[in-house]
């Protein structure tokens, strides 16, 4: 099993590009379905969950061709509709096949996903969806079952705001009978991406950006053209690891319109940011200031990158909350950090931290992606050597990110 070996207390300058969004990229392959049509994409990310959503869908019979960022999808054969616990197991997003499968092909069969490290992360919400369009649902032995020979058009309020359950039901709705309405949609960009897409492919959508969707359903969707939206995660996880090592980067291929909450984060930390239209430069020469937020959906402060803020807050020159409202379980890393030295003592789903003047290295374990990050990052602020285990959790979703800070001046390397 693959570790990272850290040595940390090296700024951090020079460019780091990022990469295309996980959290828009599977949903986007799972558009492929939709369509007999060829679906060509772009700025596609080197993760495992994009290698293991590919395998996924390779195998109902989507033809998937990949030449570097580039996957080029073709659903002219697809004759399987099922996805098995062995491939849904290791990535939850997988759930997203369930809405384009039923929505085209009137059946699917899609494994349960489970629950993981950050909570229980039920799927009841896309079920109700699905139902209230038609859809006759049964749940046997782990699997899903679902048919419906045409979806039709609902008005549909879910009972929270849930990004992959907003994204399933508007594939659904694309190809369903009339108009479905998604009120209390999810906001992200990462939705709003793969909205531009289905809309590229012929889908009928207003409302696109905000928490009220209305879909006019058509007979079939055609081939598009797409480039998938940068990784504003990715992007801020960086930011993170300057605000806590020090030092001036500039970081490439960015959408600096949908981070603001985190921006006006890293600024009250003290990071010098430049703005400008696709990249960020960030300097940061003084001990970071504490910052107190709660995650919440989007605009608002995201729990992806709740781990990555706390990591900074640990080495702030003061006390700070971090409160986490979306999942119920998101403190794994807190055990972690208090291994190298922090000081954070946590109440239901509050975090109370105050800041240390030095953190010591460790081995530490990974627990969930997010939290591997603010691992990394709390390392590289670290004095001394840290050995992070588990790190397959990392390389779900950041694309080769040893390599990265490496090249910006980070004593970091994988150990086979
Ligand atoms: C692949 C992807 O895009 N993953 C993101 C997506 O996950 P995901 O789409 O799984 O997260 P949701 O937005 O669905 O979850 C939000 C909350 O709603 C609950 N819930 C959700 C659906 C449901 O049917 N029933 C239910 O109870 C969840 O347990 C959670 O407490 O949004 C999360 C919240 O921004 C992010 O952390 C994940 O990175
Ligand atoms: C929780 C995350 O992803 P997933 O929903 O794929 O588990 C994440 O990207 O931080």
């Amino acid at each position: 099993m693959d570790k990272l070996l850290i040595q940390g207390g090296n700024r951090l300058h020079g460019d780091i590009t990022i990469s295309g969004a996980k959290n828009a990229a599977l949903p986007i392959l799972c558009a492929g379905l939709l369509t007999s049509g060829d679906v060509e994409l772009s700025n596609v990310p080197h993760l495992h969950d994009v290698a293991t959503i590919l395998k996924l869908l390779g195998q109902t019979g989507l033809k998937v061709s990949q030449d570097n960022d580039k996957v080029t999808l073709n659903g002219s054969a697809i004759d399987k509709l099922e996805a098995p616990y062995e491939l849904v197991k290791t990535m939850r997003a997988s759930i997203l096949v369930l809405g384009p499968l039923l929505a085209r092909f009137g059946q699917a069969k899609v494994s349960l996903p489970g629950g993981c490290a950050i909570g229980s992360r039920p799927v009841d919400q896309h079920i109700k969806g699905l139902q209230a369009m038609g859809a006759e649902i049964t749940i046997e032995a782990g699997y899903i079952y679902a048919k419906c020979a045409k979806l039709k058009g609902a008005r549909i309020v879910t009972d929270m705001i849930t990004v992959t359950g907003t994204e399933n039901l508007l594939m659904a709705a694309t190809l369903a009978d009339g108009e479905t309405v998604l009120e209390n949609a999810a906001c992200e960009p990462e939705v709003t991406d793969l909205a531009n897409l289905l809309v590229a492919m012929g889908a009928k959508i207003e409302g696109i950006g905000s928490n009220r969707l209305v879909i006019q359903g058509v007979a079939e969707l055609h081939g598009a053209k797409h480039a998938v939206i940068s990784d504003r995660i990715e992007a801020v996880t960086f930011l993170c690891a300057v605000a806590a090592t020090g030092g001036d980067i500039s970081i490439r291929n960015t959408r600096v319109d949908i981070m603001d909450a985190a921006l006006d984060k890293l600024r009250e930390m003290g990071l010098q940011l430049t703005i400008g239209d696709t990249w960020i430069r960030a300097r940061m020469d003084q001990r970071p200031h504490p910052v107190t937020f709660r995650t919440t959906e989007y605009p608002g402060f995201p729990t992806d990158m709740q781990a990555q803020f706390m990591a900074v807050n640990t080495v702030a020159d003061g006390a700070s909350r971090v409160t986490e409202t979306i999942f119920e379980n998101r403190f794994m890393h807190v055990q972690e950090m208090n291994r190298l030295g922090a000081a954070i003592e946590t109440d239901g789903n509050t975090a109370f931290i105050k800041g240390v003047e030095q953190l010591v290295g460790a081995p530490v374990m990974a627990t969930d992606l997010r939290a591997s990050a603010s691992l990394v990052i709390a390392a590289m602020a670290a004095r001394g050597e840290t050995l992070i285990d588990r790190i397959y959790h990392l390389d779900r979703g950041y694309d080769q990110m040893e390599v990265k800070l490496s090249a910006v001046g980070a004593n970091i390397r994988r150990i086979k």
